[in-house]
């Protein structure tokens, strides 16, 4: 049968097969490009038939906001299912009822008090960042192993109460290990066919190493869980306006609050564990890569980095003072510079959803079953929507909104856009004044990286900064 779908542009569909073809064996980077020509060629929307499955791509602002606006399509597709033996069904991955009640008992978790206190453990993170960027001598650094290893740290103390890097324990140590290296295994799967199957996966070597990274990331967050429940006492996670202690003497992580749930009986251990290793999964790889490609255009645009030292100076003077709240609140300029990052690089550079229910795309009807995916890169970088959009201009975000509320969306938008939203551009504000106030950011090349993209957008080469102290 012949459907609306069937009509719409595309790469070449053979009978049965469809495009699969097109996609056997391609490297990431080839994937990556591929995207972008079909984005060029075939425009708003195309659709990728991989055997049975339709896949319809869409990137124009009308069709993204139909789509991520809709409050009963938010079933996520078939890639994301890959993740579920680390993450179980939290709140990334559910659906339904589950994911309605995981997401109440969870929104408060990021209740501005909350922040507050996570952004102390934010600031001491970044002071010791900064040392170890001074430890450089000037030299050239390479940025993501230095900026995960930051965000690693904080997403774990902020979510589980556990200094990794203080405890260099062997268990610690696997456990960033396992972290890392999961990710690595995960984006091998997805680039070969033939590793889709669960049972031929386990079967592989691949797929024996992913079991015992699982393992040791389980347990190590099993234990985390298991001790603090040890000392946790009814009322920990709770919340009032006025305590000052919060923060200081009072050091409250996610799972405080999980355990008040499941004091309460919202919630159980098993469920616990999805949401701690979903907060760990997604809190921490993608701010990292913000963080990097926000501090890469730093570096290559002299008069940018000059008015954010310029705004650092008048917030903060030349103290070595936590910035307060009210002083990031302040920092309009550099949330400027960080949503013209995440325009230019968003982290999570497509998402995709598989339709439960029958719905109208403006005026082709979407039946159960199709998938659909939102290109966040491409919808960016439309020239109708943001003009002369290669160039890095963070004015644009300085004069008021986009022009339109679904043009611009890193964090997805809807019911199911980022939960974490405040807490990764309190992160990046944190750690971004932190570094730009005490060194000067220059690259020897400025040469835009290649990006490629797993379930984030990276690049191909390392992206290497030096740090230059602008005082001793
Ligand atoms: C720059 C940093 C970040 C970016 C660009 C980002 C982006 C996104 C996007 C696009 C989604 C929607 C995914 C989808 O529909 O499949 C999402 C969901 C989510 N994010 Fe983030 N995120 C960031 C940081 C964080 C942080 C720091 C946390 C946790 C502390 C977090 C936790 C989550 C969770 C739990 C979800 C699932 C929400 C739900 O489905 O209800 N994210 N994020």
């Amino acid at each position: 049968e012949v459907t609306p779908l069937d009509k719409l542009p595309g790469p070449p569909r053979k009978p049965i097969v469809g495009s699969t073809f097109e996609f056997l064996n391609i490297s990431p980077r080839e994937m990556f490009l591929k995207i972008r020509e079909f984005t060029r060629d075939y425009g708003d929307r195309y659709v990728i038939k991989i055997f049975k499955r339709r896949i319809l791509h869409i990137n124009s602002v009308k069709d993204v906001e139909i789509v991520l606006s809709h409050s009963r399509n938010i079933k996520k597709s078939m890639p994301y299912t890959f993740l579920e033996a680390w993450l179980g069904t939290g709140l990334l991955l559910s659906s339904g009822a589950k994911w309605h009640k995981r997401r109440k008992i969870l929104t408060p978790t990021f209740h501005f008090n909350i922040l507050k206190s996570f952004a102390v453990v934010m600031e001491e993170r970044t002071r010791g960042l900064v040392e170890r960027l001074r430890g450089a001598g000037g030299a050239e650094v390479s940025l993501m192993p230095v900026i995960s290893d930051y965000t690693l740290f904080t997403i774990c103390e902020t979510a589980m109460g556990t200094q990794l890097d203080a405890d260099k324990s062997k268990s610690t140590l696997a456990y960033k290990k396992a972290i890392m290296d999961i990710g690595a295994l995960l984006l091998a799967r997805l680039t070969r066919v033939w590793l889709h199957n669960d049972y031929i996966f386990r079967k592989f070597p691949i797929g024996k190493q992913f079991e015992k990274y699982l393992h040791q990331v389980h347990s190590f967050a099993d234990n985390v869980i298991m001790e603090r429940k040890k000392t946790w006492r009814p009322g920990q996670g709770d919340f009032k306006e006025d305590d000052e202690s919060i923060g200081k003497k009072k050091r409250l992580a996610m799972l405080d609050l999980l355990l008040e749930a499941e004091n309460k009986g919202e919630i159980d251990f098993e469920g616990i564990r999805e949401e701690v290793n979903t907060f760990m999964f997604e809190g921490h790889d993608t701010t990292a890569m913000a963080v990097v490609f926000g501090l890469m255009l730093i570096a290559d645009h002299q008069d940018v980095q000059d008015r954010l030292y310029e705004e650092l100076q008048t917030i903060l003077g030349d103290s070595d003072k936590a910035p307060s709240m009210a002083d990031l609140n302040d920092m309009k300029f550099l949330e400027a510079i960080i949503k013209e990052t995440l325009r230019l690089y968003p982290s999570v550079p497509f998402i995709a959803r598989e339709i439960t229910e029958d719905f109208m795309l403006d005026d082709i009807p979407i039946k159960k079953g199709v998938e659909i995916a939102v290109h966040i890169y491409d919808l960016h970088r439309r020239a109708d929507l943001f003009p002369d959009p290669e160039t890095f201009k963070p004015d644009r975000f300085l004069n008021g909104d986009p022009i339109h509320p679904y043009a611009f969306v890193p964090f997805s938008a809807g019911p199911r856009n980022c939960i974490g939203q405040r807490f990764a551009m309190l992160e990046m504000k944190c750690v971004l004044s932190g570094i730009c106030r005490n060194f000067k950011l220059s690259r020897t090349t400025n040469a835009r990286p290649a990006l490629t993209a797993d379930m984030l957008i990276r690049t191909e080469e390392p992206v290497l900064v030096k740090f230059i102290p602008r005082k001793v």
